[in-house]
């Protein structure tokens, strides 16, 4: 990965009654724009998300999605969904007058990164996507309800805690609950646990330090309330809508690079194969060992790799 880089301009951009998203632009102001997408949804953008593109020859465009991050209200579920942030993406290019961009995302960035292209085709000019996620109901049954479980037992018992018994044969609606507890402590004890199960699952050697991350309060609330907002809802989505020929049909003109973990267990591969199915033109490359996270050693190499190859 490249060296880190600070932003030269960051900002604050309202994008409704509710919402103030923050942004930052660092790398050649004069360059090409690449977006990141961050996951979650409500994982916020890290300052070494920039590493992945060199800085010499793009405009790096990181943004937090409504209620992530710095972005504001904090955690905030009102007017968010999946096309408000493919809309808040639009306002946010035409705000950086911006023609056209290259668009990152992996995990949830992928989901989004996806419906964004799918709506704008017009407007991307690469796609870099990795841990593909599609938030259809199985693969949120797969990491949420009855699969990975079966991979980490112990962590597996962490997460289902403090769900009463008589409310585990569907533990995303018992967490919403928790999650949106008038009671304080009630609501961050769920989304320490919630957020947790992702942490030590996103790694082939356990990450400590980003299992610290999802131990802190205000992260761990934004993470845990929002991703599990959008996954009752199904992503506001048709079950495998992404997938859909009519909707890729729109994108496989796009040139698209797709990096997925061989033992991923919170994205499993099956949809990243479902994908390349779909969309036979795009390049995937399936990393033999590493798990979820973009930081994996060999998963990092090949994204940078391909944002290095689409760099123009
Ligand atoms: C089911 N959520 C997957 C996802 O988008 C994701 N996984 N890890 C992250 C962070 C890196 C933002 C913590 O996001």
């Amino acid at each position: 990965m490249y060296p880190p880089v600070e932003p030269f301009e960051t900002g604050n951009l309202k994008v409704s009654d509710v919402h103030t998203l923050y942004y930052e632009l660092s790398g050649n102001k004069d360059a090409s724009a690449v977006v990141f997408v961050h996951g979650g949804p409500g994982g916020g953008t890290d300052g070494k998300d920039r590493s992945f593109f060199n800085p010499t020859k793009y405009k790096i465009i990181l943004f937090d999605q409504r209620g992530a991050g710095k972005s504001t209200p904090s955690a905030c579920l009102e007017e968010n969904t999946t096309w408000d942030l493919v809309k808040d993406m639009e306002k946010l290019r035409e705000h950086l007058n911006i023609d056209k961009w290259h668009v990152f995302g992996g995990s949830w960035g992928s989901t989004l990164s996806l419906a964004y292209a799918q709506l704008h085709p017009n407007r991307v000019k690469s796609l870099v996507l990795r841990g593909i996620f599609t938030l259809r109901k199985s693969e949120l049954k797969f990491f949420y309800q009855d699969g990975a479980s079966h991979l980490f037992p112990e962590a597996w018992e962490e997460y289902v805690a403090p769900i009463p018994e008589q409310e585990r044969h569907d533990m995303m609606l018992a967490y919403h609950a928790q999650l949106n507890s008038i009671d304080d402590q009630t609501r961050i004890t769920a989304a320490k646990a919630w957020s947790k199960w992702e942490m030590v699952t996103s790694k082939l050697y356990v990450d400590p330090k980003q299992v610290a991350e999802a131990e802190k309060d205000d992260w761990a609330n934004a993470f845990a309330r929002i991703e599990n907002h959008y996954f009752v809802n199904d992503g506001f989505m048709r079950d495998g809508q992404l997938l859909e020929s009519q909707e890729i049909d729109k994108i496989r003109h796009i040139p698209c690079v797709v990096v997925q973990g061989r033992y991923d267990v919170v994205c499993p591969a099956t949809t990243a194969w479902a994908l390349k199915k779909a969309w036979p033109e795009l390049e995937l490359h399936i990393v033999p060992d590493a798990g979820h996270s973009s930081r994996e050693p060999g998963t990092a190499a090949l994204l940078v790799k391909a944002t290095d190859k689409f760099a123009d």
